[in-house]
């Protein structure tokens, strides 16, 4: 196994640009696949699951060009659902971005296919979406374990009509739900049952879906009508925003141990829920500035901070090893879903955590951080957890080296990570 040892950095400054965001360019490169006409999507991300999501739409039979930075795509439209011979095998990691959507867009297309990925993916549930599909008609099984992956999928146009959703542990099956809707073959509507948790990210499939020319009426996130028998039309070209989970690593650097750090490609105009990190980090005692592309963060002293973060669930985490830096006990709460995603992340964060010396209380849907007087040098242990290994680097920013473990598992979202984080440290 790798490791990188990070030394202490006496300070941070400058600006990154940051990569593409993952939520769009997986949504962007499906519906694209599926629209009427070409799209151009540029500053698309390059990482893992994008690669996941690539790759499956070439055994699709999508045809597309990449360049050579692969940060530009251009895919032809299907101009519809798939239409493929034979048992198709799709391998999508551990892409939940992929796996989900793409597991609601072929039940309605036209062939056979099995959805597999990482170990990892075969625990992360999918058995919301899979009974979702199946009240219009879908015809999924499960491989190996009830409610999980792999799929096996016999693709079939599909009813429309009444259909439930329980959102209550991941948006990512409403937002599968809602992609494939226009391809069925009459009018949808999608009732949530439970509390529908990661609500920002519905917006960010609605904006993509009026990009590509399917309006929703959402009725406050309740209920949604979707008309049926319709095609996603290319807007031409399709501008990926900078991924704002990943900026929150640079952001917080910022206002641990600022100068002035800031992030561009991802500003006060974007469609991202995940920018909200920024407040975070202001009602911690940050300073702010905001642009239509930009985010700046300067540092001052940071106080612990007792939030709801439900509707930041990946940037939350960067919170996690903040709290680290500001006084008092910092406490998270409404994160229960941390538990189904990469790792079981409450549980991770917290073994780690304590690796510092931080007083760490872990309950089924909350953390409590409280950092020690000083920190301890530590080994720390990333879990196949791109997330994990990167909100973990802002341990240097202390006056206490830290040492990531299997640091190229930022791979799945951030593949230089690392690079960019030494470019503003000093
Ligand atoms: O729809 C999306 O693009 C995502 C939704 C969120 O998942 P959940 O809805 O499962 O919380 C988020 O954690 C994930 O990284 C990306
Ligand atoms: C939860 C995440 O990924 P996925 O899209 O696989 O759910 C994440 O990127 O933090």
């Amino acid at each position: 196994m790798q490791q990188l040892r990070l030394e202490p950095i006496h300070r941070v400054q400058g600006t990154v640009n940051v990569p593409g965001s993952k939520s769009l360019s997986n949504r962007a490169l499906l519906l694209a696949a599926l629209a009427n006409g070409t799209t151009t999507l540029t500053n698309l991300l390059d990482s893992d699951d994008i690669r996941h999501m690539l790759e499956a739409l070439t055994l699709l039979g999508v045809s597309y060009q990449l360049s050579e930075d692969k940060t530009q795509c251009t895919v032809i439209g299907n101009n519809g659902v798939f239409n493929t011979d034979g048992n198709i095998e799709l391998f999508l990691g551990n892409a939940g971005t992929a796996m989900r959507p793409l597991c609601a867009a072929l039940a309605a297309s036209h062939g056979e296919y099995v959805l597999t990925g990482e170990p990892r993916m075969e625990e992360r549930p999918i058995g919301a979406l899979v009974d979702a599909l199946s009240q219009v008609g879908a015809d999924i099984d499960y491989l190996k374990s009830n409610g999980y992956p792999p799929l096996h999928i016999k693709g079939k146009s599909l009813s429309g009509g009444k259909i439930q959703v329980d959102g209550s542990v991941s948006s990512q099956f409403l937002t599968a739900v809602l992609m494939a809707a226009p391809l069925f073959s009459s009018d949808s509507e999608i009732e949530i049952v439970g509390e529908l948790v990661s609500k920002p990210y519905i917006d960010i499939t609605l904006d993509t879906m009026a990009k590509f020319g399917i309006d929703v009426e959402n009725q406050d996130y309740q209920r949604f009508k979707i008309v049926g028998n319709q095609t996603y039309q290319s807007p031409g070209t399709f501008l990926v925003e900078g991924d704002a989970s990943s900026a929150s690593y640079f952001l917080a650097a910022g206002a641990i141990k600022g100068g002035v750090v800031k992030v561009t490609g991802v500003g006060a105009k974007s469609i991202q829920g995940d920018i909200k990190f920024a407040d975070v980090l202001e009602a911690m005692g940050a300073k702010v500035t905001w642009g239509d592309d930009f985010i700046e963060v300067t540092g001052a002293p940071l106080r612990a901070i007792d939030m709801d973060m439900n509707h930041i669930p990946d940037a939350a985490m960067t919170i996690a090893t903040t709290a680290l830096f500001a006084t008092g006990t910092t406490k998270m709460t409404n994160i229960y879903n941390w538990r189904v995603k990469e790792t079981d992340r409450l549980a991770a964060m917290a073994t780690e955590l304590r690796k510092l010396g931080a007083d760490v209380n872990e309950g089924h849907d909350f953390i409590e951080v409280t950092p020690p007087s000083q920190l301890k040098e530590a080994a720390i242990d990333t879990y196949n957890d791109h997330r994990v290994a990167m909100c973990f680097s802002l341990v240097a920013l202390s006056d206490t080296a830290v040492v990531i473990n299997d640091p190229g598992c930022t791979a799945k979202t951030f593949p230089d990570y690392f690079e960019r984080f030494a470019s503003i440290s000093e």
